[in-house]
């Protein structure tokens, strides 16, 4: 057993149960050269973290809610779940905090983010909305030998909309874990969400989501309307 899984047991926190028992999502945002690109901004010069709430975690089975009225986009991601507790990690050792991973979607409520955005208000309501982030299963740290060198892609209703690689990422895996464990502990069972490469694009109630991550896991969602 890797030591930080093992980190994590001792702790009372069995990390294949982590959208179960986690206490936190940290994302990252705009953390793609090809999306910064797409979405015409500069490289942010430090990393842009977000919350999500819990609650807005969903599992494979469980659909994705949005108002027919809002503009909700899929942003598909490698999600790192913590295997111990981290503070003021350098980035020299940050990936020994990685207990293992999954394949997440940050679902981004585009019509009230982009509000938010105008008046330098907080993200929370356009990324943390009920249904907010589905994830995969659990996957062992052992199965990803490097997560800044890691494909993962997304088809819209059977066509490919994002086919990206993390070695496209602006700030690495350990840069994230360092950095925000210098301003939040970071603690068994939760997730931080790395950013979605480019290709990121609105879904419509009845539309069906699918992504996966190298050959190790895919994972299919539907949307719905709440109204
Ligand atoms: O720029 C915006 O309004 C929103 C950007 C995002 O939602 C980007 C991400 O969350 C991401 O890059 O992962």
């Amino acid at each position: 057993m890797q030591a930080s899984h093992l980190a994590a047991r001792m702790a009372g926190v069995n990390l294949t149960s982590f959208s179960e028992v986690g206490r936190k999502i940290v994302g990252a945002a705009l953390n793609y050269k090809s999306l910064a690109q797409d979405l015409k901004v500069q490289h942010p010069p430090r990393p842009v973290i977000f919350l999500k709430p819990t609650s807005s975690y969903i599992n494979v089975g469980q659909d994705i809610e949005i108002s027919k009225s809002d503009i909700v986009n899929y942003e598909v991601e490698l999600g790192v779940i913590i295997g111990k507790k981290c503070k003021n990690i350098p980035e020299s050792s940050a990936l020994d905090c990685i207990g293992g991973y999954c394949l997440a979607l940050d679902m981004t409520n585009v019509s009230i983010l982009s509000e938010a955005r105008k008046a330098s208000a907080p993200w929370d309501l356009g990324k943390g909305f009920d249904t907010a982030c589905p994830v995969s299963k659990f996957i062992p740290k052992e199965k990803i030998k490097n997560p800044d060198d890691v494909k993962l892609w997304l088809k819209l209703n059977g066509t490919i909309k994002q086919n990206g690689n993390t070695n496209d990422m602006i700030f690495s895996t350990a840069h994230l874990i360092s950095f925000v464990s210098q301003h939040m502990t970071l603690e068994p069972g939760d997730l931080l969400l790395t950013g979605s490469p480019s290709g990121v694009g609105p879904v419509r109630p009845n539309d069906v989501l699918e992504c996966g991550l190298e050959d190790l896991v895919t994972m299919k969602f539907s949307v719905k309307a709440t109204d």
